[in-house]
């Protein structure tokens, strides 16, 4: 991964655009490239090229998506975006983007989230410029078509020379306070930040671009950036691990006694012993270990993503819940690396099914070491009276 080493750096990703070419069911960032918004993948792009703050700008509306992709990108460096609602133009949400810069942000870059496959090395080589002295740097790329001026009924008036045109790109990298003053004098709307600057007065350097930093603008831009995806998805876009370290967590869960049928506990079932109530089959220890996880993996709790609301879910055994927590964590970019998890319970008596029980739920979690304890709690409590049992897990979760 590289990670630009420059102090004072943020980048705003602009995000609010509705993309009425691209007429995708949603506002442009919010459209699906695979099972993930283009949004996710340029934030995912910016988070493998540099540690810097970044500032999302969405649509009012969009708050809660733009938090949840962003959180996914980030990984453990969370504590580095904000989200703001953009404006009308790109403009004004290029400038609602700076009004959220942190006070000591110097160089900024401005991105389209449109361009959601743009290569580290575009995004390095744009900071290298402006930190070496550069006010304004934008990427480009040379013209390969024959350029035409037309005219209003499409009549071509004349030939234009295209070894003077470049295509513009983003990120474009700027001192921030040439922009900021840029922005804040300008009396035209201009589709890129460049052109504000240049406006100004100031100069504008470019550096390479590059073919994958495309602007998704239509849709055959879509079914590129899809096909992409597809067929070389390392090569086209950096997808690293976005957690640099391992994480833990915590989780409790306590059933009383008095569900149907036999009971199930970590995984195991317990011929002649009661069975323990719930929406599921009422398995603690389970429930408490999937709190742990997720818990760890910043995904939320049990109820997040196994609410009653889910009937998929009733009367589940371990093995479900283990096995669809290990798939959201995989998807977040994380792995098992153990769970410890404690049952608190007169009945059922664990020493002889201790090692069955890690073994089961072990396997359901993809073959993660577990380790179970037991204990009594000297007929103090709930569990003391036998009315029903409580566990307490702790997991580790390593990145991918
Ligand atoms: N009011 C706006 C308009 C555009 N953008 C962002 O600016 C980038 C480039 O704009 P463009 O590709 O033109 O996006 P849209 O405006 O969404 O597309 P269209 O012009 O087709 O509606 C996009 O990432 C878009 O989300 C923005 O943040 N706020
Ligand atoms: C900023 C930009 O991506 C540079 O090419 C572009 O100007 C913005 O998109 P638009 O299609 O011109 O609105």
């Amino acid at each position: 991964m590289t990670l630009t080493p420059v102090p004072h750096l943020a980048v705003i990703v602009v995000a609010a655009g509705s993309g009425t070419r691209l007429q995708g069911g949603a506002p442009k960032a919010f459209v699906g490239i695979d099972d993930r918004s283009i949004l996710h993948h340029a934030l995912r792009g910016v988070f493998a090229a540099m540690s810097a703050q970044v500032v999302v700008v969405v649509p009012r509306g969009y708050e809660g998506e733009a938090l949840t992709d962003a959180r996914n990108a980030a990984g453990d460096r969370a504590d580095l975006f904000t989200v703001v609602v953009g404006g009308a133009t790109r403009q004004e949400s290029v400038a609602a983007g700076l009004a959220a810069l942190w006070a000591d942000v110097e160089i900024v870059l401005v991105h389209d989230a449109a361009r959601a496959l743009t290569p580290p090395a575009v995004f390095d080589r744009v900071v290298h410029a402006v930190d070496a002295g550069a006010a304004a740097v934008i990427p480009t790329l040379p013209v390969v078509d024959t350029i035409k001026r037309v005219d209003e009924s499409g009549r071509v008036v004349g030939p234009v020379d295209r070894s003077e045109l470049a295509a513009a790109q983003t990120p474009q990298g700027f001192l921030r306070s040439v922009l900021e003053a840029a922005l804040a004098a300008v009396d035209a709307d201009h589709t890129d930040d460049a052109a504000a600057v240049a406006a100004a007065g100031h100069a504008v350097v470019t550096v390479e671009g590059d073919a994958a930093a495309f602007k998704i603008t239509t849709g055959p831009d879509l079914e590129r950036a899809r096909a992409l995806l597809a067929t070389e998805p390392a090569a086209s876009v950096a997808r690293p691990p976005v957690h640099s370290a391992p994480r833990v967590g915590i989780g409790t869960d306590v059933h009383g006694f008095g569900g149907e049928g036999t009971l199930w506990l970590a995984g195991l079932e317990w011929p002649g012993e009661v069975a323990l109530s719930g929406h599921s089959d009422g398995d603690a220890v389970a429930h408490s270990i999937v709190d742990a996880l997720l818990a760890a993996a910043g995904l939320g709790d049990i109820g997040t993503h196994f609410g009653t609301d889910r009937p998929e879910f009733a009367g589940a055994h371990a093995a479900a819940f283990l096995s669809h927590t290990v798939q959201l964590l995989s998807d977040a970019g994380w792995r098992v690396g153990n769970v410890a998890v404690q049952v608190q319970a007169r009945r059922p008596r664990f020493a002889d099914r201790r090692i069955e029980a890690e073994q089961a739920l072990s396997a359901a979690l993809g073959g993660a070491p577990v380790s179970v304890s037991a204990t009594t709690t000297d007929g103090l409590g709930f569990t003391g009276r036998g009315e029903g049992v409580a566990a307490f897990a702790t997991a580790l979760v390593v990145p991918v």
